[in-house]
């Protein structure tokens, strides 16, 4: 695996086939919420969508969330929808549609493994054959575990891994091959696995000083926006990902934007950095949020019961105080987010209704 250094050709464009929900697997244990958009980045209203076939729903009354109405019913108990949708037949896409973000509440961090793997290569797909490229960034933390099944068949087998080209939302200025890079978490666990091609696996300069780095990861940007390995936004006039694999630290924070740190309202740069992270080790490289919420995806994965506060500031109500955490300032423009979490991270918006 290689720097950035080489800028790939961009690569032909074809036709778009849909990817969706409707092909995901989806276990008994496993529920699907549609979010209303949020009227700001802290406040968004989930809304329950039991599984085709699921029978245990919940009347909308002893819901946890506030204002939160069963939108689609597949049994008898949730069959309210809202006024003026149309509920699709069980089995249907469960496309939250562009502007909405989804929750999923997994009963183990092993189903969403298996459900992020799909995700994963549909939109890989999908993204390969509309733009013939693929821009995926990663986070480090527990996400890389979490992509493991891709490693497995049929993905691994099945992902035209030449058309991916990686990225790191945020990372270390540390050598690459110490024990705190990013990228070796990676590779190690992941990319060195698959025939992604060297050149399109961009780690930072780690010869570079943090500010140096954060420069020159922005201008191998700003290269692949004009070759059109990336795209970009005409909306915002930042990079547009094609997907987002993000972690959430326990405090709330993404890539490496803390909370209360003004780099949180960086609203120039593509890429920055930080000396004093409250998280070891204290100089990092990092996406800045107008960059992060142009993504055309992000999948934000949080697991465990250390998550269980942050998710809930993040999409329970009553939580759009001023002084939001950083992942409640994960807002895309014009895409679509989907939380994948499991049953702990997720236990403090709705009790044992739902678990
Ligand atoms: O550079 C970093 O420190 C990581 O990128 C970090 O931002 C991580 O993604 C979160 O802290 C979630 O990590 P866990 O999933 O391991 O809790």
């Amino acid at each position: 695996m290689g720097f950035s250094s080489t800028i790939p050709t961009a690569s032909s464009s074809a036709a778009l086939p849909s990817g969706s929900w409707r092909h995901l697997q989806l276990s008994t244990t496993t529920r699907v919420f549609l979010l209303r958009p949020a009227p700001s980045p802290a406040k968004a209203t989930p809304l329950l969508i039991p599984v085709p076939g699921e029978t245990r729903g919940r009347p909308a009354a002893a819901a946890p969330f506030v204002g939160g109405q069963v939108r689609f019913g597949f049994s008898k108990v949730c069959s309210q929808k809202m006024a003026g949708e149309t509920a699709p037949a069980a089995g249907e896409s469960f496309g939250a549609g562009e502007g909405k973000p989804e929750l999923l509440v997994f009963g183990s961090e092993e189903e969403l493994s298996v459900s992020l793997a799909k995700y994963t290569a549909e939109l890989s797909e999908k993204y390969a054959q509309q733009r013939g490229a693929f821009s995926v960034v990663v986070s480090g933390g527990s996400l890389i575990k979490s992509l493991r099944k891709l490693l497995e068949s049929p993905y691994v087998e099945s992902i035209d891994w030449k058309k991916w080209h990686v990225f790191w939302v945020d990372e270390r200025v540390v050598p690459k091959d110490h024990a705190d890079s990013n990228y070796k978490l990676a590779y190690d666990g992941f990319l060195s696995k698959v025939p992604i091609p060297p050149g399109q696996v961009y780690a930072i300069n780690d010869s570079l000083s943090a500010e140096g780095a954060a420069d020159d990861y922005e201008t191998c940007l700003k290269q692949l926006v004009k070759t059109s390995i990336l795209g970009f936004s005409s909306t915002t006039s930042f990079p547009r990902f094609d997907l987002m694999l993000l972690g959430m630290g326990p405090d709330g924070h993404v890539a490496s934007l803390f909370p209360s740190h003004p780099l949180v309202h960086e609203n120039s740069r593509w890429v920055t950095f930080i000396k004093d992270s409250p998280k070891p080790p204290p100089e990092r490289i990092t996406f800045t949020f107008p960059v992060i919420n142009s993504s055309a995806n992000i999948a934000l994965v949080a697991t465990g019961s250390g998550k269980a506060g942050p998710v809930q500031r993040a999409l329970g109500t009553g939580y759009n105080s001023s002084d939001l955490l950083p992942v409640q300032m994960v807002s895309l423009v014009d895409g679509k987010m989907t939380w994948f979490t499991d049953k702990e991270a997720a236990s403090k918006l709705h009790g044992d209704a739902l678990l």
